[in-house]
């Protein structure tokens, strides 16, 4: 996906020309108010033509290209719109090369592999993949962990890590195991994969208008209304001064006032909007996440695995005084033998390593297992009389609270230790009472300061919201540089948090990976979910990154600016440059019965007839020459609002008025010299 294709790669062009000739049905141009009445004009200028053939009426060689040129202003509006979607095309076509079918190796009740065609997946099918196989469908891993080639949907070769029990459990149809085995529980139906969402995404089947564009398109629309009503009341006048003008100066008069710039680019802006996202290999949802990213005012980020690397690795064993190193291990242990987190596997690990502890089998033991869960912030076992726990300092303080006990001073003593270097500290306590702290490192990922002031210079307040205590979230906020931190959050205070923010009038955005995220993802107005995020977190947010990047909301915002930036530019400029063209026109319209309208001809075009085709044909070409903008996108530079309007103000409105007064004076002297007029 990452692929960068030329702006105009030739088999793009070709497709978008063939494109914007299927587009003229006028069922299609409807939608396009603007240029749908150009497409009218278009049709009754040629039946006037060609009723001028036969009754050798009117000035056949000005009408026939004032005609051809009309044709060409809602081409060139539908090749705009071709030309955006084509690039989406393309991808789309390399996407259903990942969607081969394959061989699944499913697991049947009595735990046996069959062998079935990808296709006759179902959801809560049970399938095991082993190295070297392609993933049959979407879904969650449920036991193992292995590294996958993820290139066919992300376009990059590193292969990445997918296990059972955390956040990074999410598994794509079409990717490839490369090595260990794992066993994937399918969450989707043929026909609603990730791909196939995909595909239907980047084509831009399923997009549809925003509420901006719905807005802009109402003004435009009454924009065209009020020039028809001008344009069709201006004849009478006309004809009592002694000048009637024919119906083909008319409609060029129209044609050029009506706001046909940003009317033809209007969706291609929008569609080049969501493909620059997939070229950052991010999906969006829904266009209005896209504008709203543009806005946005506080960034909610979790912690682990967002800020932190999230592989938390049990590190160390911190006994409570009177107990022993080997009796804390020990029950940290056999708390986590049966808890698949990531958290529950190292210290398993740990405790065999340092200690000497051998995983037991539970199998054979009478065991009931507490599992860990975002809300209560503790995991734990029942087993042989042995009631013990493990979790977050307040949870576990809370607990030993209930079971008439508390936190001993030397415990809490190492949970400060711990959560000063940045560390989880999970406390573990067996029949109410505290048997010490294990140290859970986690690192900042690289580059993070840099990220963060970044975000700072677009104006946009970032805070981290972790299920971690707040020692703990302090020194990795201070690490990381972030500006706040919301510590010890459930999975409701982050929606609260964020309904907070948003009552205030802001725009927030949201990353997150986990199934705890999924309720804060959902509220946001940008909810950005990372690709090896739980399937609840991809679900819930409206946008999806592929490289699992939680920065990646620096680029989601500058695209979303830049289309907003470049929406607006291009509708200042369409409007301004019609200035130009009613001192092309309105002169040569009048000139003959008011020559006091002459003193208007301040660009001295050559005369009445090549006046007009200058302004139609420059109204016909600014859209072509606009398409690169279009697409591209002006540049955009972190600083402030008011800041940037000003400079679109002064590069756009002036420069839509100075432009086409050179435009159509270079065309007036082209149709001169190839004596057109
Ligand atoms: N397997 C586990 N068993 C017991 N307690 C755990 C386990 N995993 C994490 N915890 C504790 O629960 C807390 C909350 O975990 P949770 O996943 O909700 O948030 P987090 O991962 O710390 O933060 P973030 O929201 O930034 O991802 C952790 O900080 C840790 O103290
Ligand atoms: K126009
Ligand atoms: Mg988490």
């Amino acid at each position: 996906m990452s692929k960068r294709r030329s702006l105009f790669d030739s088999k793009i062009v070709r497709r978008a020309s063939v494109d914007a000739l299927r587009k003229l049905n006028p069922r299609v141009m409807m939608k396009n108010p603007v240029m749908f009445v150009v497409e009218v004009g278009s049709v009754l200028t040629t039946c006037l033509l060609v009723s001028d053939l036969f009754t050798h009426h009117g000035h056949f060689r000005f009408d026939l290209q004032i005609t051809l040129w009309l044709w060409f202003t809602v081409l060139f509006a539908n090749f705009a719109e071709a030309m955006a979607e084509g690039r989406g095309k393309a991808q789309a076509d390399a996407l259903r090369l990942a969607k081969s079918e394959t061989t699944a190796h499913r697991v049947n009740k009595a735990g046996e592999i069959e062998e079935v065609p990808s296709s006759h997946l179902r959801k809560e099918d049970k399938v095991r993949v082993v190295a070297g196989q392609m993933i049959p469908g979407d879904g969650e891993v449920i036991e193992g962990v292995a590294s996958v080639d993820e290139s066919a949907i992300t376009g990059e070769s590193a292969p990445v890590i997918r296990e059972a029990g955390g956040d990074r459990s999410a598994v794509t149809g079409g990717t490839r195991v490369l090595s260990d085995v794992i066993t994937v529980r399918i969450t989707s139906n043929p026909g609603e994969t990730f791909i196939d969402r995909m595909i239907a995404l980047v084509e831009g089947a399923e997009r549809q208008k925003t509420p901006n564009e719905i807005a802009l398109n109402i003004l435009l629309s009454g924009l065209t209304i009020i020039f028809l009503l001008a344009v069709v009341t201006l004849q009478p006048f006309a004809m009592y001064s002694g000048a009637p003008q024919t119906v083909f100066v008319l409609i060029s008069l129209l044609v050029c006032l009506i706001p046909t710039t940003i009317g033809g680019l209007l969706s291609a802006i929008g569609i080049a909007g969501m493909d620059r996202l997939v070229q950052h290999n991010v999906l969006a949802t829904s266009g209005r996440a896209v504008e709203a990213a543009g806005d946005v005012n506080t960034l909610l980020l979790d912690k682990t695995g967002t800020i932190t690397i999230g592989n938390r690795q049990a590190a160390e064993f911190l006994p409570a005084p009177g107990v022993s190193a080997d009796q804390l291990a020990d029950a940290a242990q056999l708390s986590s033998l049966p808890d698949e987190t990531p958290e529950g596997r190292s210290i398993v690990v740990l405790a065999k390593e340092k200690y000497n502890l051998r995983a037991r089998e539970l199998g054979q033991m009478k065991a009931e297992f507490v599992p860990f869960s975002a809300t209560t912030r503790m995991s734990g076992i029942e087993v042989d009389g042995r009631s013990i726990r493990k979790g977050a300092v307040d949870a576990i303080a809370r607990y030993l609270v209930e079971h008439g006990s508390e936190l001993p001073a030397q415990v809490r003593s190492s949970v400060e230790e711990v959560a000063r270097s940045g560390g989880t500290p999970l406390v573990v306590a067996e029949n109410g009472r505290a048997l010490g702290v294990i140290h859970l490192k986690d690192v900042v990922k690289g580059g993070m300061k840099e990220r963060f002031e970044q975000l700072r210079a677009m104006g946009i307040r970032t805070v981290m919201i972790t299920g971690d205590n707040p020692l703990t979230a302090a020194a990795i906020a201070r690490e990381a540089g972030v500006d706040d931190f919301l510590a010890e959050a459930k999975p409701k205070d982050k929606m609260d948090l964020i309904k907070r923010e948003q009552a205030e009038g802001k725009l927030v955005a949201m990353t997150g990976d986990g199934t705890n995220d999924a309720p804060a993802l959902a509220q946001a107005d940008v909810g950005v979910a990372m690709n090896s995020g739980t399937q609840a977190a991809k679900e819930a947010g409206n946008m999806v990154d592929l490289d699992s990047n939680p920065t990646k909301l620096i680029e989601i915002v500058a695209i979303g600016k830049q289309l907003l930036m470049t929406r607006g530019a291009l509708t200042t400029f369409s409007i301004s440059n019609d200035v130009a063209k009613y001192f092309a026109i309105i002169p040569a319209m009048f000139a003959g019965v008011f020559p006091v309208l002459n003193a208007l001809n301040i660009m001295h075009l050559h005369n009445g007839e090549s006046a007009i085709l200058s302004a139609v044909i420059f109204n016909a070409l600014v859209i072509v020459g606009l398409i690169p903008l279009a697409l591209r996108g002006v540049a955009y530079r972190p600083m402030s609002a008011e800041a940037m309007l000003r400079r679109n103000l002064l590069v756009y409105g002036l420069g839509g008025v100075i432009v086409p007064f050179l435009g159509i004076k270079l065309i007036d002297m082209a149709i001169v010299a190839l004596h057109l007029a």
